[in-house]
């Protein structure tokens, strides 16, 4: 059993909620919904108290969080941001007591809560602070034919570059790699380090920064035993060619990573979060105001979030 957050109760959340769980319905993976349940619309709701009640097959298990005003499609309110940053912290509750295997996250919308107070760039660093291990989470994108870190997430580019270090790159390819191991059961990761400028550099005639920055990275993690290669060329390193040669990019920016996954697979892209101490996904899109209401939203990367929350959980068991 899994928990999903509601998100942006303007957005897409309950819509593709819903069709989630007619698709998995019958073959699980089984998952409750943290949400108002005056407010899903769609399928039988089952109210629950506790995970350990819910029939999946039956009906959508809610926990029934109520809103404290209605929710308008595409027009959030901060009047709801309570409401939605309870419902991550109460499921991140959930999985650490055990009651379910793990977490997976509708799309916030981060400029409401923003402007609601929370403090935090979006779900990653808020569930770093909940359920952290002493090391930074970090951000995976992954799709059957990619899998994708930034380095820097959310900020400025020009700050995001000014930030880079060997030391975080070094920091979030070892946490990549041990998830890699640990969750995704793979036992040798093959690590590729994006470069930053054009060609990696070419030899330092199109920016200093692969050579005085990515290539230390690169041979601090060989040092370490990790199977790491770079700097790639950032223009090729994500073509069919390229991708079988390692099991996940080490990118330096934000679009550097998300464009590409994006690109390949909008609907099957999953994010989810390395090193916690629980299991996290989430769809790769967002709250898709534009579309909140009209019966239109893809629940795809929903249900790959959920199969794959489902799937690590099971590593995860598997391996203590
Ligand atoms: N994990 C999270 O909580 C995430 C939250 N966001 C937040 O979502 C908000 C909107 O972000 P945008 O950049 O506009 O990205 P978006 O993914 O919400 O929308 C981009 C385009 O893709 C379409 N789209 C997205 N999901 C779809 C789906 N399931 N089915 C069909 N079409 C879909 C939208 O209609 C829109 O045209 C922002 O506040 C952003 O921060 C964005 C990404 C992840
Ligand atoms: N662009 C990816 C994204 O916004 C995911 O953020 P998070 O809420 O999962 O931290």
């Amino acid at each position: 059993m899994l928990a999903l957050t509601m998100g942006e109760p303007a957005g897409i959340g309950a819509e593709i909620a819903v069709k989630a769980w007619h698709a998995l319905r019958a073959t699980g993976p089984a998952f409750l919904l943290l949400d108002d349940a005056d407010r899903i619309a769609g399928a039988p709701v089952q109210r629950i108290t506790a995970p350990a009640e819910a029939r999946f097959a039956e009906a959508l298990p809610v926990l029934h969080r109520p809103l404290p005003t209605p929710a308008t499609p595409g027009r959030p309110s901060v009047a709801t941001a309570p409401a939605v940053i309870a419902a991550i912290r109460e499921a991140v509750a959930l999985a650490q007591s055990g009651a379910v295997d793990g977490v997976v996250t509708n799309p916030i919308q981060k400029s409401v809560l923003t402007a609601a107070g929370f403090a935090h760039p979006g779900h990653t660093e808020f569930l770093g602070e909940l359920a952290g291990t002493g090391v930074p989470p970090v951000m995976m994108l992954a799709c059957p034919q990619l899998r994708v870190v930034p380095v820097t997430v959310h900020e400025p580019l020009a700050r995001a570059i000014a930030r880079l270090t060997p030391e975080l790159i070094v920091e979030h390819a070892r946490i990549t790699h041990d998830a890699l191991v640990r969750d995704f059961g793979i036992a040798t990761p093959r690590l590729a380090v994006a470069g930053l400028n054009p060609h990696a550099g070419e030899a330092g005639t199109l920016g200093h920064e692969d050579q005085a920055i990515v290539a230390p990275a690169v041979a601090q993690l060989k040092a370490l035993g990790i199977a790491a290669t770079g700097p790639w060329p950032p223009d090729t390193m994500f073509t069919a060619h390229a991708r079988p040669l390692y099991d996940a990019a080490i990118c330096l920016y934000h679009d550097q990573a998300l464009i590409p996954i994006k690109t390949l697979d909008m609907a099957g892209g999953v994010n989810v979060t390395l090193g916690l101490s629980i299991i996290r996904t989430s769809p790769d899109h967002g709250t898709a105001l534009d579309i909140a209401g009209k019966g239109v939203a893809s629940a795809e990367s929903l249900i790959a979030a959920i199969r794959l929350a489902a799937q690590l959980a099971d590593h995860r068991r598997n391996r203590r």
